[in-house]
């Protein structure tokens, strides 16, 4: 059977002291307790960068002001294969909490971790570490 193709927008929330927002995959998620960029699932009738906005909202509390897309690439998991759009994300409106019960924390990006994110993410920590 072929694998399904979903495409997943995820925004990388960066403040002036050059901090990154991560929340943390819940329980009954697939990679529970793995640090992620908060996002999700791009809908149907959406655009990806509208699906950053809906999802940032709904997951973090925060009302996007600019994004610009950072990384675009796909990666193929043993079930699925996702198409990823990154955004990084420097001006928003309200202070970012996990809205859905998930922790969340303020990471300085020169000390991510790729060991504690899902594999898809390695190439994408590489960068952000190499760009500090
Ligand atoms: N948001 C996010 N998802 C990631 C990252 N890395 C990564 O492999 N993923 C994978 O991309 C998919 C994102 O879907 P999601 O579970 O966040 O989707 P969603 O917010 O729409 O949730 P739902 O399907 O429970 O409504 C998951 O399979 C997740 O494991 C990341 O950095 N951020
Ligand atoms: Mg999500």
């Amino acid at each position: 059977m072929q694998k399904p193709l979903i495409r997943v927008s995820a925004g990388i929330i960066r403040n002036e002291f050059k901090q990154i927002y991560l929340t943390q995959r819940l329980e009954g998620q697939d990679f529970a307790q793995s640090l992620e960029f908060p996002g999700g699932k791009v809908g149907e009738h959406e655009l990806p960068e509208e699906a950053l906005k809906r999802e940032l909202e709904e997951e973090v509390g925060i009302h996007v002001l600019s994004a610009y897309p950072y990384e675009h690439f796909s990666f193929e998991y043993p079930n699925k294969i996702i198409e990823f759009y990154f955004y990084l994300v420097e001006e928003w409106v309200g202070e970012p909490f996990g809205r859905e019960g998930q922790e969340g924390f303020w990471v300085t990006q020169s000390e991510l971790d790729a060991g504690q994110f899902p594999p898809a993410n390695g190439m994408l920590i590489q960068r952000l570490r190499s760009e500090c």
